[in-house]
């Protein structure tokens, strides 16, 4: 049996350059790998493959965790490009569709676990996060996310607001290429704020309320400030070894938020 994180990454940079032939949009991202992460077990002593998700009751709403155990998932998909069988329990704590990369790093944690030495960006196939993921730590990353370059560590606190609301990824991709981008540090706000207007709402009320600037991760709906609970004024109030946990009510709703810090590339090695 192997126990593994899938960490969620944080894109902390975010430019879209040009849009590809077949619709896929060619970026240029700096992103890091966070102590927010789903817990793996994966047992290969196994005569039938699987994949189990069990949503996190300390992140409450337990509808943004349940995921789709059929051939889409992520980790059976990574089984099947590895060619091998086991039994995977996720334990989800990053909800889907938060642009926090979590059915991608799912997948990476699964090739980690077997074993896999291949090329990184043979993984796309099974995802544009997945190369990312796989490699960890900080990275910066271009093509279609495929293209992955390894940079310094970075020790940074983030806090991550975790609204009810998911946003897809394809939609904002399709705004994106109606409205662009109005220059902030992530090309995909304007659009995911055309898709879902509560997140420009949101955005707007959490900047007004802690005097930080407020970023998306990646596609969203995640927002993200870099600091501490503390230094936001949030007294932790639900708390494992691994995970501090505050709720905020909102004008949109209550949001989870999450206090976390990134993760060198040799403690994700150490985790795998
Ligand atoms: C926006 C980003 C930034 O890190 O992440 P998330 O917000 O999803 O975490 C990524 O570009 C998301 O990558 P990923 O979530 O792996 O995308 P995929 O599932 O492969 O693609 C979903 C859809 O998004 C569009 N897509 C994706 C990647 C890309 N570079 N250009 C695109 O246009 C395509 O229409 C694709 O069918
Ligand atoms: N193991 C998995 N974890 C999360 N989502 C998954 C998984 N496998 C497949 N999916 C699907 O992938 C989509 C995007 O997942 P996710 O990686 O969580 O979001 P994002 O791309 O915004 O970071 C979701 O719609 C979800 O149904």
């Amino acid at each position: 049996m192997h126990h593994v994180e899938a960490p969620a990454k944080l894109t902390i940079r975010f430019e879209v350059r040009s849009r590809r032939s077949d619709g896929y949009h060619l970026i240029e991202a700096e992103m890091v790998a966070l102590s927010f992460a789903d817990l793996l077990k994966v047992d290969t002593a196994v005569s039938v493959g699987g994949v189990t998700m069990v949503a996190d009751p300390l992140l409450g709403d337990a509808d943004r965790y349940r995921v789709v155990v059929d051939a889409s998932n992520s980790v059976v998909r990574a089984l099947d490009f590895l060619g091998a069988t086991a039994q995977v329990e996720v334990k989800k704590r990053i909800p889907q569709s938060a642009g926090l990369g979590g059915g991608s790093s799912d997948a990476a944690a699964v090739l980690r676990a077997l074993g896999y030495q291949g090329d990184p960006s043979a993984t796309a196939i099974l995802g544009a996060d997945v190369p990312p993921s796989l490699v960890g730590g900080h990275v910066h990353v271009s093509g279609i996310g495929d293209e992955v370059e390894l940079l310094p560590d970075l020790r940074r606190d983030y806090v991550l607001f975790l609204p009810e609301f998911s946003i897809s990824t394809i939609a904002v991709y399709r705004a994106f290429d109606r409205v662009g981008s109005d220059g902030g540090g992530n090309d995909l706000f304007l659009a995911a704020c055309e898709v879902e207007p509560k997140l420009r709402l949101l955005a707007d009320e959490l900047e007004a309320r802690f005097h930080k600037p407020i970023m998306l991760a990646g596609s969203g709906s995640t927002l993200f400030a870099e600091a501490t609970l503390a230094e936001l004024g949030l007294v932790s109030q639900r708390t494992s070894p691994e995970l501090e946990l505050a709720m905020l009510s909102t004008l949109v709703g209550s949001v989870v938020v999450v206090g976390c810090h990134t993760l060198a590339r040799p403690e994700l090695n150490e985790h795998g």
